[in-house]
């Protein structure tokens, strides 16, 4: 379900009783379909008209890995047509990021770099993956290689959010690398701040408050 950034209060009540939380946000140019593999992972459905995104766009999912309920919150928000950086808060505390071309435009293929560049300022470790749409536009595509991404390991995705090829496991795979990210950070700040959530909710058991400034 799609959302204005200002939060409902009753969507958030999700989230108190999944076992984990994660933000996953999605980078890319204008109009390579960030927002439409979102609808079609969502709500399985694909309305071919073009809305650019206006702002931010938050979408929330219950997803289920292992036995686990996960409360998803996928960011959407407008790419441009030429690249812009982005509001720093946008990457802040997001668990994985979806980098989304279009096989049809070579420029958004080659935008991918200054993309990935402000990702990793931002968030150094956060696992990520390219994406490539819109391949049932030309079905050829898929033969050939995209280089992007392989020296850094990245997982690679032929997609098609007007057909729904890879876009389930595209999603799935990535809901996953975002839980696993969170419960084994190897980000240095992340694993800061889980200490110290750690330390606060063991000192609110020992009868502590949560405000204490020490650290020991
Ligand atoms: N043929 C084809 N067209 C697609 C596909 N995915 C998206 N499109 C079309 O591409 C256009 C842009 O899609 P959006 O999802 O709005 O793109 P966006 O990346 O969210 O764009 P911004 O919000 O401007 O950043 C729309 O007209 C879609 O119909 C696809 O898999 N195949
Ligand atoms: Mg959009």
């Amino acid at each position: 379900m799609a959302v204005d950034a200002g939060s409902i209060p009753e969507l958030d009540q999700k989230k108190y009783d999944a076992d984990e939380q994660v933000k996953i946000i999605c980078l890319g140019d204008s109009a390579v379909g960030k927002s439409k593999l979102m609808e079609r992972f969502l709500m399985d459905e694909y309305r071919p008209q073009q809305l650019s995104t206006y702002a931010l766009t938050l979408y929330k999912h219950a997803a289920t890995v292992g036995d686990k309920t996960i409360a998803v919150d996928f960011w959407d928000t407008a790419g441009q047509e030429r690249f812009q950086n982005m509001h720093p808060s946008y990457y802040h505390k997001a668990h994985a990021c979806i980098m989304v071309f279009d096989v049809q435009r070579k420029l958004t293929y080659k935008n991918l770099v200054n993309w990935y560049k402000e990702l990793r300022e931002y968030r150094p470790e956060i696992p990520c993956c390219v994406v490539a749409n819109k391949i049932d536009a030309d079905m050829k595509v898929t033969q050939r290689s995209f280089n992007f991404g392989k020296k850094q390991g990245l997982p690679f995705y032929f997609v098609s959010a007007a057909d729904g090829t890879n876009v389930v496991k595209m999603f799935r795979d990535m809901i996953k690398r975002a839980v696993e990210y969170k419960q084994n950070p190897s980000d240095f700040m992340d694993e800061v701040m889980q200490e110290l959530e750690k330390d606060n909710s063991e000192a609110e058991e020992d009868g502590l408050k949560a405000e204490s400034p020490e650290l020991v």
